[in-house]
């Protein structure tokens, strides 16, 4: 397929670039390097250095699909800046939807996110979950997986939602370079290697067995894995939902003594206030995608993800 890769210069979709290449697909991506980085961007496909809102000026009928990431990303900044939320993330995907109606381009991934569903403890969420945002950034993604069953309908669009827990770790030189970086593991393994002095640890007092809360890490090659199975699942007028996760929750003191497990390296945590926005547990039921796409991980193990990082980390 010729394929349109929306944010494939970033950590994400730089890393479902090299697989969509791998397995013999035609890729462009368009990204405006805001947070991504030119050199992500596998060798073999196409950049354009442009916006969201000016996809129309690269589709064209000769597509097969659009692989959507570009967005933004952080949830503590959407707290801040709803607006600027609301515009790349929505009004951004309604332009880029708009192109592809005008293009007669029939086939969506778009990048979700399992952060969007109501708080249910240490239980698995499925996709029939109740959903909740609780902030701009989940609330955006909301949104656009609410828009999606009716443009299905209108325009014979096949669309797919990939709702990621947390995606984690590295595939060769494509790893986390967020900045400012915010997530756990990338900040975790900058203490281990003396770039920050401590870990800062955000709450401890939570309903879990150690206090901290729990998460699910996903590695980058194993959401890339489902992007390409997705594209086959694709089907004109209907839209789909899968959780891409691997089923089971570490707390982020276990993922702390996992990092310094896995590099040898000490540690040091403190214990700070609680995260505003923070869900307690975060743990993906992904049986769905197992089954209907066929889907099955290959670096399921968090010491594993762990190690793909650090390596990357230290390069
Ligand atoms: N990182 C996670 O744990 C996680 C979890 C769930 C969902 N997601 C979703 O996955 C996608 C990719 O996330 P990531 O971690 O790779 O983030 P990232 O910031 O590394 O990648 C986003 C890419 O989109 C580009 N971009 C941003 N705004 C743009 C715009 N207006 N026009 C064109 N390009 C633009 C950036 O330059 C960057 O290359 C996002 O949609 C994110 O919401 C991420
Ligand atoms: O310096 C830090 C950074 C993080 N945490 C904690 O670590 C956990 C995980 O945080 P983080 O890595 O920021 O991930 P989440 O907040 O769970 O959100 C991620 O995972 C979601 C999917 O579940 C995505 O939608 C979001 O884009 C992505 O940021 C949370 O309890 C944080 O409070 C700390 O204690 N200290």
């Amino acid at each position: 397929m010729k394929l349109l890769v929306t944010g494939g210069a970033g950590y994400i979709g730089s890393a479902t670039v090299a697989a969509l290449l791998a397995a013999g697909h035609a890729v462009e991506v368009l990204d405006d390097l805001s947070t991504g980085f030119a050199d992500n961007v596998p060798d073999g496909a196409v950049l354009h250095e442009l916006p969201l809102n000016a996809a129309a000026q690269v589709l064209d009928p000769t597509y097969d699909g659009v692989l959507h990431f570009a967005a933004k990303i952080s949830v503590a900044e959407s707290v801040r800046k709803p607006d600027l939320y609301f515009d790349v993330n929505v009004r951004g995907t309604m332009s880029l939807l708009d192109a592809m109606r005008a293009n007669d381009v029939k086939r969506l991934i778009f990048s979700s996110t399992g952060s969007m569903y109501a708080s249910a403890g240490l239980e698995p969420l499925t996709e029939e979950s109740p959903v909740d945002p609780q902030n701009p950034y989940a609330a955006s993604k909301s949104i656009v997986d609410m828009m999606l069953p009716w443009e299905c309908q209108a325009s014979s669009l096949g669309a797919v939602s990939l709702r990621y827990f947390n995606a984690a770790g590295a595939s060769g030189h494509l790893g986390e370079r967020h900045t400012p970086e915010t997530h756990l593991i990338p900040m975790v393994l900058d203490v281990a290697a003396g770039k920050r002095d401590e870990f800062l640890l955000f709450g401890d007092d939570y309903p879990t067995p150690d206090g901290t809360p729990v998460r699910d890490y996903i590695h980058i090659e194993d959401l890339a894995t489902a992007h390409v199975l997705a594209l086959a699942a694709a089907e004109p007028g209907k839209h789909k939902i899968y959780n891409l996760g691997n089923g089971r929750g570490f707390s982020n003191r276990e993922v702390v003594d996992a990092v310094r497990s896995v590099t040898g390296r000490p540690v040091p945590v403190r214990t700070a206030p609680r995260r505003e926005g923070d869900a307690v547990a975060s743990v993906a039921s992904a049986e769905k995608a197992r089954t209907e796409l066929g889907w099955r991980q290959s670096k399921p193990e968090l010491r594993e993800i762990i190690a793909d990082a650090w390596a990357f980390h230290s390069a």
